[in-house]
């Protein structure tokens, strides 16, 4: 069993927190079980402001699954969701990133571990160093609580 796994739930369209909860459902009968679970909070659009806020969470899960087919798991709920990719940081009923993968670093064009904007944004770091303030990132070998402290990015994250 793989562990030290992080994924960011994001979404700006529909019922958010229902959204976020049908992800999780999905995310257990085909990932993995969910071992820790942040608080919701409702954040201000980064990247593109002129959208929705977004409903974000962090979640720990534990799998047997590689980082490749992690990815092509949580692609599959994004699309049973009925998320269409129509912009980059536009909005979205669902998103699901790989945050963290253990130790595991992975640099290919369609998957990146750590995710590669997770230190640039308070509507993940503040999630994460919820549920998972001592772990060390494994590039910047900082913890999460540190990069917390020092990221620049103003916008509102606010719990639910
Ligand atoms: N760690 C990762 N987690 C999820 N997707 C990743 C990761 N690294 C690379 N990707 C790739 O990114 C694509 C998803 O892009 P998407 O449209 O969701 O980007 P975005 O959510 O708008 O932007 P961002 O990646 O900055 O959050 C996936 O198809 C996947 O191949
Ligand atoms: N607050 C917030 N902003 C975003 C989010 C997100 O999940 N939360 N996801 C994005 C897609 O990359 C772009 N902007």
């Amino acid at each position: 069993m793989n562990n030290g796994i992080f994924l960011l739930l994001g979404s700006n369209l529909g019922d958010r927190a229902q959204n976020l909860e049908t992800s999780r459902n999905l995310i257990q009968q085909t990932a993995g079980r969910i071992v820790k679970a942040s608080s919701i909070y409702q954040t201000a659009a980064w990247g593109k402001s002129d959208q929705p806020d977004f409903y974000n969470q962090v979640i720990e899960i534990e799998t047997l699954l590689d980082p490749d087919t992690l990815l092509q798991t949580t692609l599959q709920i994004e699309e049973h969701m009925g998320r269409t990719r129509t912009e980059v940081w536009g909005s979205r009923i669902i998103d699901i990133d790989i945050l963290l993968y253990g130790d595991v670093i992975v640099e290919h064009e369609r998957l990146k571990i750590p995710h590669p904007q997770m230190t640039n944004r308070r509507f993940t770091l503040v999630p994460l160093s919820e549920i998972a303030s001592e772990v060390i990132h494994p590039i910047t070998r900082k913890e999460i609580r540190e990069l917390l402290l020092i990221c620049e990015d103003q916008l509102a994250v606010v719990k639910v």
